[in-house]
């Protein structure tokens, strides 16, 4: 699903480069739920932005579901983004304005869906996370474990083939965060998402099939 060959990546302040991933070669295969652990400052969340092509790589190439991601132009990476890959990050960035129902149907805006087509897909999207009875409530009226099912339920309503979750359970107690690890271990299980999830925390880290820890780069 996923092939980095080589993949490094330099962040330049001024005159400053700050070197984070250096010659990273990494087959994530179609349907793997694999866990990215290590320290603050690793290079997790620079890897989920390669492979999700909100950044590019200083150097090397990456495949992703047959496709260089690399070579690809800033406009064609926003159509693929749209139908291949989602993200869901800590602090959900859900748009406070908007109830939970129209927060999941805005990645669907971008597609030409009719609006049957819309509402058919939002209304499975909250049903498969549990929140049907919120479709109406607004960000700030829902908890957090609430509001990160909410991400959820957008993230997959395109049908993407790839979630990338940058500490999805982060700011959750251990109910909220189980409750969140069970949504996407049944999404891996059940509709074969392949799922790559940065934590800090190892028994999240326990329900992935493969781990890979980083260690911080010593020239960081
Ligand atoms: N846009 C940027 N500009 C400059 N440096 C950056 C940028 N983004 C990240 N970095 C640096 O790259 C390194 C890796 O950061 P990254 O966020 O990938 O780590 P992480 O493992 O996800 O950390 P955490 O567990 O705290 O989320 C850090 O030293 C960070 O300061």
């Amino acid at each position: 699903m996923v092939n980095l060959v080589a993949v490094s990546k330099d962040y330049k302040k001024g005159k400053l480069t700050v070197p984070v991933l250096r010659n990273l070669d990494l087959t994530i295969y179609q349907g793997e739920f694999l866990a990215l652990m290590g320290a603050s400052g690793s290079g997790k969340s620079t890897l989920l932005n390669l492979i999700g092509s909100i950044d590019r790589p200083s150097a090397g190439s990456i495949v992703v579901d047959g496709q260089n991601i690399t070579k690809k132009s800033q406009s064609e990476l926003a159509y693929w983004r749209n139908h291949t890959v989602s993200f869901i990050f800590q602090f959900y960035n859900l748009i406070p304005v908007l109830s939970a129902w129209d927060n999941i149907a805005l990645p669907l805006r971008l597609q030409k869906l009719s609006s049957s087509q819309i509402k058919r897909r939002v209304d499975n999207a909250l049903a498969l996370v549990d929140l049907a009875q919120r479709a109406n409530h607004k960000p700030n009226e829902l908890s957090g474990g609430q509001q990160q099912r909410v991400a959820i339920a957008r993230a997959i309503v395109t049908d993407p083939q790839l979630l990338l979750c940058d500490e999805p359970t982060g700011d959750l107690d251990r109910e909220n965060a189980n409750k969140v690890m069970a949504i996407l271990s049944m999404l891996n299980k059940e509709y074969g998402k392949t799922i790559v999830m940065a934590t800090h925390d190892a028994s999240c880290a326990e329900i992935a099939h493969r781990t890979i820890t980083f260690n911080k780069p010593d020239f960081n």
